[in-house]
């Protein structure tokens, strides 16, 4: 493992292991189809791959056992997620969940985040078990709207963070068995089902930039190659759909775009993102 100025260095881009995943995921994935959208949107679905809906008896509903639609918004890190939920949150009556990350800043004057920065193999295990509980907290949190629209998801949280650690090495196989145990006991007993993934796709590079821009006191650690690791896990889970399962249709929204530009993007398609039970424009 490099060393850099007394801080262990990542080591991002390890041998592809999957073990242990949820469902069975190459076959089922495959069967997903994806077409071209007028408005600049692509849209994959597979629906083979898609939680079961409603979910099955004896499952833990979300708390008050409503019905709502989730909106998830996922994408890279500073690939314009944040902006997104404020943007619809000023312009639209849903509920919209930001990603718990003062929590991931200070837990008990505990700064996770910072330590998983610092010393992935070390608080990594620590980080991402936080993260899977504040993330199951935002799933199942009571709500008196009808929409919901969330950053990120617990899926991502596994599917892209825990993945990253693993198979680059910064997370041991132990660690990452109990972090699935529980994946996999949260997917089976508890509704955490989402109706629509919005993936802001972005290149690394953007995201690079806007990270600098943002400069995050924390993030200053992170290279360009975690980001490049990060993009490419969501393009497997989310456009090649070939590594985990997606759990709900996937909306792509370019977005490398300046604001002005993104906007008009989010504004064609608003009924698209906002009526996710509409599948019209779904294959
Ligand atoms: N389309 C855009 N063009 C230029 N800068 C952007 C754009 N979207 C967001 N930003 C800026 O990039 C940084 C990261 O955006 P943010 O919404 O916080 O990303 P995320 O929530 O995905 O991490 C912020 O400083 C934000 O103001
Ligand atoms: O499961 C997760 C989710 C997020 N993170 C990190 C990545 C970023 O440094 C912050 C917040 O993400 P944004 O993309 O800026 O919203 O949290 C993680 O390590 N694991």
């Amino acid at each position: 493992m490099l060393v850099l100025k007394g801080l262990r260095t990542w080591s991002f881009l390890a041998g592809s292991r999957y073990p242990g995943s949820a469902w069975p995921t190459r076959a089922l994935v495959q069967s997903g189809r994806r077409k071209k959208l007028s408005s600049g949107a692509r849209e994959h679905y597979c629906t083979t791959s898609r939680f079961p809906d409603p979910p099955p008896a004896g499952k833990l509903q979300k708390s008050g056992g409503e019905t709502k639609s989730v909106i998830c918004i996922e994408g890279n890190i500073a690939s314009g997620k944040t902006t997104c939920l404020e943007y619809f949150a000023k312009t639209t009556n849903i509920e919209v969940l930001e990603e718990p990350v003062a929590k991931w800043r200070n837990i008990r004057g505990h700064n996770p985040l910072g330590l998983m920065y610092q010393d992935a193999a070390r608080w990594g295990i620590t980080l991402q078990t936080y993260i899977q509980l504040t993330m199951l907290q935002r799933h199942t949190r009571p709500s008196r709207y009808p929409m919901r629209m969330m950053e990120r998801s617990i899926h991502s949280a596994k599917y892209i963070f825990v993945e990253n650690l693993y198979q680059s090495g910064n997370m041991p196989e132990v660690d990452y068995a109990v972090l699935t145990e529980w994946f996999n006991w949260i997917v089976e007993n508890i509704d955490i089902s989402v109706d629509l993934i919005v993936y802001l796709h972005t290149s690394p590079e953007t995201c690079y930039k806007r990270l600098k821009e943002r400069c995050r006191e924390e993030e200053k650690l992170i290279p360009m190659e975690y980001l490049e690791a990060i993009h490419h896990l969501h393009e497997e889970w989310l456009i090649q759909q070939n590594s985990f399962p997606v759990p709900a249709p996937v909306l792509v929204i370019e977005a490398d775009d300046d604001l002005t530009k993104i906007i008009r993007q989010y504004e064609e398609n608003r009924t698209r993102i906002l009526t996710p039970s509409n599948k019209q424009w779904c294959l």
